[in-house]
């Protein structure tokens, strides 16, 4: 099962709104097949693992292990309990039953009802570590939520306004490798999150061209549409959505799409909504501080990253406040990261 979680990572921000799911199919102690979710609509990692079993033969005596239940619906493919029965695969080893609607322990039935041997519930924890995305989706109805900022030794995420250049960008904190680090993890999420100042004051791109991978799906806010035009995140390149309280009919074109929210009344909630209807599993949120706030706030964040730099700056825009429990601390070079849970 470690082998098959390993395999699942393979299809990390590539995968999603699937579950990235890995599997190998196991004969007299030996792997004959490994397989993992092919990129969205492609073949899930049960027909993949056996479709890498040269031995077809083998199969009849064969153990399938997968971490996740096997899809019992007709989605983009066919069932992959189906396949199971149709090879006479005799045993099947599950991490954790799926809780997708169309499927939710459907697929367990359909292979017991044909004989098959079926093991429930091998390292359960890891399998939902390693689908917390999709579980978040699928359970919570909302994104799996990554908060993430640089701070200062004295807890500022920006200095004073007068310290800054005229020309919007970002101020340093954290050092090239911890930038790298973050665009290594933007093309792990299917979306990425910054409030209007933030736009405004430091112009971000908030694409990978540090790391290989895509670009995220950027959702920026701009309750008025105070961004200007010429600003790096309307220039299209990147499918971005903008979340706004003025009229937006006829404004949307391909790379942006303008869609209204409510900014009066619990906005992390209702950008989650429409989030869950973008079928988005996964969202970073890169700031600023009131944005991040008002998630940590309304309780909507699973995960906080904190890069701590060596810079003091005394006075400027606070960190957030954040209560959670710290799973990691390490150095990235000059920086500390820490990163939290919401449990
Ligand atoms: N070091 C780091 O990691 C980072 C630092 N920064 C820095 O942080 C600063 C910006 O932070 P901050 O000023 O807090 O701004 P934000 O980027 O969080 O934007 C705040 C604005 O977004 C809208 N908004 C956000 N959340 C809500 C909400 N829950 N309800 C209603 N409106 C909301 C409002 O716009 P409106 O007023 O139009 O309604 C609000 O004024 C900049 O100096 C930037 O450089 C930013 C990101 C990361
Ligand atoms: N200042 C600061 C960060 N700032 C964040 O990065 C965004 C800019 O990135 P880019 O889109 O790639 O230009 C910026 O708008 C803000 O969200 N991030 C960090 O890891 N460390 C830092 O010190
Ligand atoms: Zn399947």
């Amino acid at each position: 099962m470690l082998r098959c979680i390993e395999l699942g990572k393979k299809g990390l921000g590539k995968v999603a709104p699937n579950p990235m799911v890995g599997s190998v199919v196991v004969n007299d102690g030996k792997i004959i097949g490994e397989g993992f979710t092919s990129p969205y609509g492609g073949a899930h990692a049960e027909v993949n693992a056996i479709g890498a079993v040269s031995n077809e033969e083998l199969l009849k005596s064969a153990t399938l292990y997968v971490t996740l239940e096997p899809c019992s619906h007709f989605g983009k493919t066919p069932p992959c309990a189906d396949l199971i029965v149709q090879k006479n695969i005799p045993r099947v080893v599950i991490g954790l039953q799926d809780p997708h609607d169309k499927v939710a322990g459907r697929g367990i039935q359909k292979l017991k009802a044909a004989g098959c041997e079926v093991t429930l519930g091998v390292l359960e924890a890891e399998c939902r570590e390693h689908h917390k995305r999709f579980l978040s989706f699928q359970e919570k109805k909302r994104p799996y939520i990554i908060l993430k900022w640089a701070e200062t030794k004295d807890g500022f995420i920006a200095p004073e306004q007068s310290v800054r250049k005229n020309n919007p960008e970002p101020f340093w904190i954290s050092n090239g490798s911890s930038k790298q680090l973050v665009h290594q993890w933007r093309g792990e999420e299917q979306a990425i999150l910054v409030g209007t100042n933030t736009v405004l004051t430091d112009n971000p791109k908030l694409s990978t061209r540090n790391w290989s991978g895509k670009n995220p799906i950027r959702i920026v806010l701009d309750r008025n549409l105070r961004i200007p035009a010429e600003f790096n995140v309307l220039d299209g390149s990147i499918k971005t959505h903008v979340l706004t309280a003025q009229t937006v009919e006829g404004k949307s074109n391909s790379g942006v799409q303008y869609h209204f929210v409510d900014f009066t009344k619990n906005l992390p909630q209702q950008i989650c909504n429409y989030l869950f209807s973008q079928s988005i599993t996964s969202l970073l949120i890169e700031g600023g501080r009131e944005t991040l706030q008002s998630f940590i706030d309304a309780n909507l964040w699973d995960e906080a990253r904190v890069f701590t730099g060596n810079a003091e700056f005394g006075s400027g825009v606070k960190s957030p406040t954040i209560y959670g429990h710290t799973i990691d601390s390490k150095n990235i070079i000059s920086d500390t990261l820490t990163v939290l849970r919401n449990d």
